[in-house]
């Protein structure tokens, strides 16, 4: 038996859509492993009710397939689905990890993450590792066709998250097929300096390169109160604001000393638009985590 735990992850971060993520310190869910002839899976913790425990459509059953790694899998979701929090891909890092290591295949943490990405297509419809990479492998990370690279960074996050879901699929059909040269531009100015500030771990920086005319504009669109929560969390300090992942989560970058008053004044801003929430003071964490074998 070996029990995994893999945490929440914030992808996108504005400027790098499908290719920046964030592994977050709290939330995580927990997936344990025994091996068996036939996959089972049972759900239980938050939202359970939603996720399907049929191994065809569930993150983890794609994980199996790909390992071929047969198991009892047990799933305890911390993450919420549907919440922006990379939910569906904790699960699948979290069972690759575990797999992995139940079934010695000896396969790195870096060639795990396509095939836990594998999981994703089957709830979003595109194999992104932006999600998958960081709850593997920890840290802020950038995923290409061409691999996943990855730096540790010490940067105060604050994650707000809505009570309303929604869908990555969703999501994904409001992204523009095409963005003008101006936007292109500005967009990798503010991605080059979001990393630049990843090595430094500078919130300042990061905050700076999370703006993005592209795609987040589309998305914030979906969340009620969006325009509200970011201004109030700058005004309480944030250095920067923008979408997590697909949404409906929002997240900010802060210094230490602000993170109280940013959570504070984003579930403020969400209550004003008549929307509960609750946020996670956290910080870019570490990868999936063997707790038991
Ligand atoms: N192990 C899993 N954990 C969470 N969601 C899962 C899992 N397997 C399948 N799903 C489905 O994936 C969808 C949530 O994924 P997604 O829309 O990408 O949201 P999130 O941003 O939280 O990952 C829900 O429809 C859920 O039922
Ligand atoms: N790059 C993806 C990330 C989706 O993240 P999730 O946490 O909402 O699953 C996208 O933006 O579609």
């Amino acid at each position: 038996m070996v029990t995994v735990r893999a945490p929440a992850t914030s992808a996108n971060l504005g400027s790098g859509f499908d290719v920046f993520g964030t592994a977050l310190s709290r939330p995580a869910d927990v997936v344990t492993v025994e091996k068996a002839a036939e996959t089972t899976i049972e759900v239980t913790g938050v939202g359970a009710q939603y996720i399907p425990e049929d191994p065809e459509k569930n993150t983890v059953g794609a994980v199996v397939e790909a390992l071929d790694a047969p198991a009892r899998i047990h799933i305890d979701k911390g993450v919420r689905p549907a919440s922006g929090l990379g939910s569906s891909a904790a699960s699948a890092a979290g069972a690759a990890v575990a797999l992995n290591r139940l079934y010695d295949r000896g396969l790195s943490r870096k060639e795990l993450v396509p095939i836990a990405a594998e999981g994703e297509a089957v709830v979003s419809g595109v194999a992104h590792s932006d999600n998958v990479a960081p709850s593997i492998l920890g840290g802020f990370t950038v995923t290409t066709a061409e691999g996943t690279r990855s730096v540790d960074a010490a940067i105060p996050l604050v994650v707000c998250l809505p009570d309303v879901a929604v869908s990555t699929r969703d999501a994904r059909r409001v992204v523009p097929e095409t963005a003008p040269m101006d936007d292109l531009v500005e967009t990798v100015g503010n991605a080059a300096t979001l990393a630049i500030g990843m090595c430094r771990s500078d919130p300042d920086l990061v905050g700076l390169g999370m703006d993005d005319p592209v795609v987040t504009p589309e998305r914030a669109r979906l969340i009620t109160g969006y325009d509200e929560v970011r201004e109030r969390a700058f005004d309480a300090g944030a250095t920067g604001v923008t979408v997590s992942g697909a949404g409906p989560a929002v997240i900010a970058a802060c210094r230490d000393r602000d993170r109280r008053r940013v959570a504070a004044a984003m579930l403020d801003a969400f209550d004003g638009a008549g929307i509960e929430a609750r946020a996670y003071q956290s910080r870019i964490g570490r990868g999936s985590t063997i707790l038991d074998e």
